[in-house]
């Protein structure tokens, strides 16, 4: 038992323990003093710091799937040192490597030793390479190497076997290393992380690149299958394509929210069918059957309504976070939980849309689908929205829709040209 104060550790700060106890890093620039125990989310006490700032492990950092967690890959700086002869050149791959990124490795190669060091964040942006995909490409620049010099040496003739020793030992000078590393400020200097791992220089291929190189690449996206081809070996462009794949689809929240009987439910459905159909896909969270599913047992009072539609906000963001589009149409009366969902919505990476259905108390009152209106005036339902707990309209909805004056297909019409628009 420890009686030290904890600490969890975001990402970034375990990135950065992981890079300290393996010796690449002196101290922790989050924590220099302690004492402190640090923990990883679910409280696992991972190292103490000490006073001095000392660093004494106490579990290993927990490893995930992916190439990226390989443990023959995702070596202690000091091993990797220990190791490493003198000469040894570092190639951060911070990006896919390109073709000609592939001669730069390949020419150090020929002089000595050549890490091939890929930066792994634990977070990946839509739309960039992340630290599975730069692993499975640094693999394949290796392969991709070894077979271009096996067809040079097959070409070479009388001087065959000469050549195929030359092309073995290139092959022999690569290795590739996963290194932990953060994408916030506190990272360290490349160079510094390249010299722990016992390299002498190190060099970032992206940043040698050619201009034609440079130019082409920014317009990867769009950029055709067999251009990609031409620029990448086979593993980068695969890694290169599925990234920009990915990239291209923002996520989108559309957050409906009105008094009972305002129309949301209908107008969510009708929306939801509409960007099948045009084969978006949309994942419905309906108020009603949220109550029966996520929310079951819950009640109508404030707490549990924040609680509601929070959980729903959460389960939007999830499906947003991978390019989804969720529709939910809970009340969400109050304004404080209606912020937290949009602000999940958008640290998630997703576009939000509020959409407000402002149809009139009258009307929804007169309508009483369900009966619950004439209920609460009679007093058997407590704490009903309009009647006797409050509805705080929103000052700041993308879309105001009065289902009284704007039919359901007009309705539908006017949120898929504010997403349109967004
Ligand atoms: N007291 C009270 N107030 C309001 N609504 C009530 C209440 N009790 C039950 N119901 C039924 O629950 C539905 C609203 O649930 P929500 O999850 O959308 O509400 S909230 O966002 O948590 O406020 C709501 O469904 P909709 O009519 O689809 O909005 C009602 O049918
Ligand atoms: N233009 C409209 N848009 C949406 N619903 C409408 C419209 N006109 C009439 N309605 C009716 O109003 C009721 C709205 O109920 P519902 O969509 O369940 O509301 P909520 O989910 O806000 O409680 C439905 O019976 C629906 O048929």
């Amino acid at each position: 038992m420890t009686s030290s104060p904890a600490r969890v550790l975001t990402d970034d700060e375990l990135d950065l323990l992981e890079l300290a106890l393996g010796g690449a890093i002196d101290r922790l620039p989050y924590a220099p003093a302690g004492p402190l125990t640090l923990t990883d989310t679910e409280n696992t006490p991972l190292a103490e710091v000490a006073a001095d700032g000392t660093l004494t492990p106490l579990k290993p950092v927990a490893r995930a799937l992916g190439p990226q967690w390989d443990e023959s890959l995702r070596l202690a700086a000091r091993d990797v040192a220990a190791e490493s002869v003198p000469g040894t050149t570092a190639m951060w791959l911070a990006e896919a490597p390109t073709v000609e990124d592939g001669s730069v490795v390949t020419e150090a190669a020929a002089a000595g030793a050549v890490l091939l060091l890929v930066p792994a964040s634990r977070h990946t942006e839509p739309g960039t390479v992340g630290a599975a995909g730069l692993t499975r490409a640094a693999q394949g620049l290796v392969e991709w190497i070894r077979d271009m010099l096996r067809d040079v040496s097959g070409e070479a003739g009388a001087r065959e076997a000469e050549a195929q020793a030359a092309a073995e030992a290139i092959e022999d000078a690569l290795r590739v290393v996963v290194v932990p590393y953060p994408r916030g400020g506190q990272a360290p200097a490349p160079a510094d992380v390249a010299a722990a791992y016992g390299a002498e220089r190190v060099v970032v291929p992206a940043d040698l690149r050619s201009s034609p190189a440079g130019e082409l690449l920014e317009r990867f996206a769009t950029a055709r299958s067999n251009t990609l081809r031409a620029m990448y070996p086979e593993a980068s462009a695969r890694e290169v394509e599925r990234a920009a794949a990915a990239g291209h689809r923002q996520g989108t929240v559309v957050f409906f929210t009105g008094l009972s009987g305002s129309g949301k439910s209908t107008v969510a459905r009708a929306l939801a069918a509409e960007l099948d159909d045009d084969g978006l896909g949309a994942t419905l969270l309906d108020g009603d059957a949220v109550r029966h599913h996520l929310s079951k047992g819950l009640g109508f009072d404030r707490e549990s309504r924040e609680t509601n539609v929070e959980r729903i906000g959460y389960v939007a963001s999830l499906v947003a976070k991978h390019g989804g589009i969720a529709v939910a149409a809970p009340i969400a009366p109050f304004e404080s939980s209606r912020a937290k969902v949009r602000q999940l919505a958008e640290s998630a990476g997703a576009r939000f849309l509020l959409v407000h259905v402002s149809t009139p108390l009258e009307v929804c009152e007169a309508r009483d689908r369900k009966g619950l209106y004439a209920k609460a005036r009679a007093g058997e339902i407590p704490d009903f929205t309009g009647i006797s707990s409050p509805y705080e309209t929103p000052a700041n909805a993308e879309l105001v829709i009065d289902t009284s004056q704007v039919s359901v297909k007009d309705a539908v019409a006017l949120v898929r040209k504010t997403l349109d628009a967004a």
